[in-house]
């Protein structure tokens, strides 16, 4: 029966087991982090249980309403939303929630109020919920300077300052990676034992890779680095094989494939989106956090994306994020234009 056992993971390492680790390390924590961990953890299988049953519980389709980005909200969208909103508030460990689908920032009130800000798209790439392809959550962490006098300030930090950051993937499995600030872990939904295990210790991206990933239908608006630079992975000049396109449309998937594989992700500026189109505190720092963290880079075309300071919470940043070389070579065509 050796054969059986080899086939499970059977060291058990849950995500909340790893978080434990994770605190004994501070001398100082108290465990704050790793309680909100847990009712972000709950929030992810809540919703992966609605994903799973999206089609037979009437979960597919419009919600009716558009939200502040004038994007039409789905019924998964608004109800993930509503998820997450009762899962960090019921934490008792928030402060201030920024959301991609409630247009201001929320303030939880004083008698429920912790010492973090998260900031989350409650179900990234929504427009393939209704064909069954991979969607996500992303969310980031910051700590707050002082918790009776929250301000929006304490949510416009630039994205180096986070805590915590992470992404969970509803896909062929469930899988959520996360990284408080000592490399990155992935962990895989067990359906039988409704636990996250741990099944990618330690991930570290490729120095580089063979897949570019973008929405090549704006390529007619794109500035002339990223232009030059996709025309590389096409045609390349130093006799190495071309890249492999791959583009699902959900950043939570493509960015999981980008880790795991290596290659790059872009979601440039163009001439009609000059920001691009991810949006800052919740798709792009916490994304770039896990990159860095697993020995990538994330550039906006202009700098180190973790060091943009945000001044609105639905600001906008082009991004180019994946393998160190990959990355470098654009910031190379970036300086060339910059001459
Ligand atoms: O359809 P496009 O323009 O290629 O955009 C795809 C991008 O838009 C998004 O779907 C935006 O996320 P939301 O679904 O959370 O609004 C990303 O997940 C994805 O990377
Ligand atoms: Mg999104
Ligand atoms: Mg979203």
């Amino acid at each position: 029966m050796d054969h059986e056992a080899d086939a499970y993971r059977t060291d058990l390492m849950t995500i909340t087991r790893y978080v434990l680790n994770e605190q004994s390390r501070n001398p100082e924590a108290r465990g704050d982090l790793t309680i909100l961990l847990s009712h972000i953890v709950l929030g992810c299988k809540f919703v992966a249980s609605a994903v799973n049953k999206a089609g037979l519980a009437k979960l597919i389709g419009l919600a009716g309403e558009t939200n502040v980005q004038a994007k039409e909200q789905k019924k998964l969208d608004v109800l993930s939303n509503e998820v997450f909103v009762k899962a960090l508030v019921s934490s008792g460990r928030t402060c201030v929630l920024v959301s991609e689908e409630d247009e201001e920032a929320t303030f939880v009130e004083p008698a429920l109020r912790g010492k973090y800000c998260v900031c989350f798209d409650p179900l990234d790439g929504s427009s393939n919920i209704d064909c069954g392809v991979s969607i996500g959550t992303i969310f980031g962490i910051y700590m707050i300077k002082d918790k009776e006098n929250v301000t929006l300030e304490d949510v416009l930090q630039p994205g180096k300052n986070m805590v915590a950051a992470g992404y969970c993937m509803y896909g062929s499995s469930c899988t959520l990676v996360l990284s408080t600030g000592n490399g990155v872990n992935g962990f895989t939904l067990d359906p039988s034992l409704g636990e996250f295990i741990l099944t990618h210790p330690d991930i570290k991206i490729p120095n580089k890779g063979k897949i570019y990933s973008v929405n090549e239908g704006n390529a007619k608006n794109w500035d002339e680095p990223t232009a030059k630079f996709v025309e590389k992975c096409k045609f390349p000049k130093d006799g190495s094989s071309p890249k492999s396109l791959r583009y699902i449309g959900s950043m939570v998937a493509d960015v999981h494939r980008t880790l795991l594989y290596g290659g790059v992700f872009l979601y440039p500026a163009d001439k009609k989106s000059p920001n691009g189109k991810l949006r800052v505190l919740y798709e792009v720092f916490p994304m770039s956090f896990l990159m860095e963290q697993a020995g990538g880079q994330s550039f906006t075309g202009k700098q180190r994306a973790l060091d943009l300071i945000p001044t609105k919470i639905h600001e906008r940043s082009p991004i180019f994020l994946g393998s160190y070389e990959d990355v470098e070579e654009i910031k190379g065509l970036y300086a060339e234009q910059a001459k």
